[in-house]
């Protein structure tokens, strides 16, 4: 299980998180245990993708804290307990590259540098590509593939790692339905497994069976965390709740339309501890 320091799977103190110097997110609190399956919900440009590029380094945390499996952003030593699939769906590299390479790719992450692929690994490659009904096209050069076919093989990427932490960043974008019905199952099983997931979208009701947590995103602060169902409930996914307009500027303005229930290994330490 995961070595927990009592961080939890992800930990975001008072963080902001941007470019540059700019925060797009701005003072955000957020606590995901291990084992759970979070949507993370907002409208374009509310800073979703941000806040994942920030628990992988891939932004700038300009304030406040952010630890990932219990580790300071950045400072995980081995990269390959943390899954990333891209918002962005193409498949980079110049050198034409099969899916099984891709996937393999995803794999090595998990050995380090200098390792070789054993039976084991091979294994584990074929059965990522399997689980995304890609089985067909293993030695496709994938630029040949489309779209949503190059985005169920960055799906398989990140799962060939069998990685802790799988942060998605609209996995079922350009999908079609049974792809979508396929991930949701695959996602089903590695979360059941205990794998925690953070997944960005903005149709959370195909992976609505697998995500039970709901974050809403907008303007760079957490207006919800509760439920998916309750997220889900507000007329675009909870753009509309400024009715409660009262809340101070620049806090996280929690709106727990529902209670939420902070795992024991998410709550702060006490004093002593
Ligand atoms: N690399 C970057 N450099 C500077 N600003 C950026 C960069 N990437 C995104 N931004 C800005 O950050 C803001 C939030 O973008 P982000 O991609 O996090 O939103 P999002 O909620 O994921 O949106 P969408 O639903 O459209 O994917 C936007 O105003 C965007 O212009």
């Amino acid at each position: 299980m995961t070595p927990t320091t009592g961080e939890g799977a992800i930990g975001l103190r008072g963080a902001s998180i941007g470019y540059g110097d700019v925060p797009i997110v701005r003072e955000v609190d957020l606590a995901v245990a291990p084992g759970e399956a979070v949507a993370v919900l907002g409208s374009n440009g509310s800073g979703k993708t941000t806040l994942a590029r920030g628990l992988l380094g891939l932004a700038t945390v300009l304030a406040g804290e952010v630890t990932v499996l219990g580790a300071p952003v950045g400072r995980l030593r081995e990269r390959g307990r943390v899954g990333y699939v891209p918002q962005r769906h193409t498949v980079s590299g110049a050198a034409p590259a099969t899916v099984r390479e891709v996937v393999s790719v995803g794999r090595l992450a998990r050995l380090g540098l200098f390792r070789r692929l054993g039976a084991a690994d091979r294994r584990a490659v074929a059965d990522a590509v399997a689980a995304v009904g890609m089985g067909d096209r293993m030695e496709d050069p994938v630029a040949s593939l489309s779209g949503g076919q190059q985005r169920r093989v960055l799906v398989a990427r990140a799962l060939a790692a069998e990685p802790e932490l799988l942060i998605m960043d609209e996995p079922t974008a350009g999908v079609d339905a049974a792809s979508q019905e396929a991930l949701a199952g695959v996602l089903a099983r590695v979360s059941a497994a205990g794998t925690t997931l953070l997944v960005v979208t903005h149709e959370a009701g195909p992976l609505a069976g697998v995500l039970h947590r709901a974050v809403v995103v907008e303007s760079g602060l957490i207006t919800y965390d509760g439920p998916l169902a309750g997220a889900q409930a507000e007329p675009g996914g909870g753009h509309h709740h400024h009715e409660d307009a009262g809340q101070p500027p620049g806090r996280p303005g929690y709106r727990l339309d529902q209670p939420t229930v902070t795992p024991p290994s998410a709550r702060p330490r006490t004093a002593g501890a």
